[in-house]
């Protein structure tokens, strides 16, 4: 099979400042395509290395993509760079200087000297226009093969990218990947349900996240469809959703049919529950709001009975049924969700690091459930308790 090679170029994704995440979602892009990916580089903004780098990679890619380093400061040297390496001429288009300039213009500033560099690509190759950026990325075609420059921010390359994609005439795989996201069992307990469908007829794959277990299967459509039903199947009421769904938005999809509300009332995860649920476009149909209940004193101002509080303690099922029937209550919602439990890195209550309860009230009552998530650290206990209570609501029965 024929290659792609990707490469994120800047000094700051080698120091780890940013991370970079470009090249990977580039390669995803890339699946529907008889194209192997199986590496991915990032390379300092060091003009020889850069160029060693288009040498090294040109000659036995059918696509090779960098991504950054477009713009106009003095490390921005990927085209330069790029350009030495392949022995490919440059030459400056005062049609897009007069580009960059309107563009400048649009925003009432005046361009400076330094943006002229963004106007220079090899002269052999097109211009892509970046609607997003003063940055243009260029793509080159030559003998059947594609050399492509992008900047590096991702809202500028993405749209960029998508609409050159399909006109790269790249090779169909005719293979297709899916999806299928669970929570509540863990890869140990999935893969002994699933131990003989393990890479059978297809290229199979499980994935850990704070959002469960994700399990994935590539190969030809049919035999991709039979897996996922069997898969879909053997683990009935774990699955919350396929490919690009999130649980948030199936939460969320869910009230909608129902015409219900949500409220939430959260403890250790402080407001990540509401965060999750509002990068949701459209939430506000369907999300109410909630209460960060840090302390015990907010808890009870928040309408958590204070006899619950002192007899079973912050860190309870009866805490966390008593949170998610008040945040029910105090905004008059369907459904009230809550997270309580220990973050870290210090046990409490004696409940040790990774212990965590979610309620869950209703129409047809209150139910909890107990977590004891493994101590990966405070971030990752959060996260997932946040989930758990999304969880919670999209495995209750109606
Ligand atoms: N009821 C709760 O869920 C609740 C509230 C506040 C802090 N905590 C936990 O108490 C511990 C100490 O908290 P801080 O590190 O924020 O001081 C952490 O483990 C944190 O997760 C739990």
């Amino acid at each position: 099979m024929e290659t792609a090679e990707i490469v994120g170029v800047g000094s700051e994704l080698i120091r780890g400042e940013t991370l970079d995440t470009n090249t990977a979602e580039v390669a995803r892009s890339l699946r529907p395509y008889a194209l192997e990916v199986w590496r991915t580089l990032r390379v300092a903004d060091d003009p020889a290395r850069l160029a060693q780098t288009a040498r090294e990679l040109w000659p036995g890619a059918r696509l090779l993509v960098f991504l950054g380093g477009l713009g106009p400061t003095p490390d921005d040297v990927t085209t330069e760079a790029v350009a030495r390496g392949l022995g490919l001429e440059l030459a400056e288009d005062p049609a897009m200087v007069r580009t960059i300039e309107d563009r400048f213009a649009r925003m009432g500033r005046t361009m400076t000297r330094i943006n002229v560099k963004q106007a220079v690509k090899p002269r052999a190759a097109v211009w892509l226009a970046n609607p997003r950026g003063t940055a243009p990325g260029w793509w080159l075609r030559e003998g059947g093969r594609d050399l492509v420059a992008l900047p590096g921010p991702p809202a500028e390359w993405r749209p960029m990218w998508a609409g050159l994609l399909p006109r790269l005439g790249l090779p169909q795989s005719g293979a297709v990947r899916r999806e299928l996201k669970t929570f509540g069992l863990g890869e140990s307990q999935i893969m002994a349900r699933l131990a003989d469908l393990w890479d059978a007829g297809v290229t199979s794959g499980i994935y850990a996240h704070a959002d469960g277990v994700h399990l994935s299967a590539e190969g030809a459509p049919a035999a991709v469809e039979r897996w996922m039903n069997e898969v879909s199947r053997r683990l009935a009421g774990h699955v919350w959703g396929y490919d690009e769904d999130t649980l948030p938005g199936q939460v969320l999809a869910r009230l909608r049919e129902q015409g219900a509300t949500l409220a939430t009332m959260e403890s250790l995860t402080g407001g990540l529950l509401a965060a999750l649920v509002t990068e949701v476009p459209g939430a506000s149909r369907n999300y109410l709001g909630g209460m960060v209940s840090y302390s015990m004193g907010a808890k009870a101002r928040f309408g958590v009975p204070t006899d619950t509080l002192t007899a079973h303690g912050a860190v309870s099922a009866e805490t966390a049924s008593a949170m998610a029937e008040a945040a029910r209550r105090e905004l008059n919602a369907t459904y009230g969700l809550a997270t309580t439990g220990v973050a870290g890195p210090d046990e409490l209550e004696g409940h040790p690091v990774g212990t965590v309860y979610v309620g869950l009230a209703g129409p047809d009552g209150t139910q909890t459930k107990r977590y004891r998530f493994p101590p990966l650290g405070r971030e990752a206990v959060r996260l997932r308790a946040a989930y758990a209570a999304l969880a919670l609501f999209w495995s209750h029965r109606r």
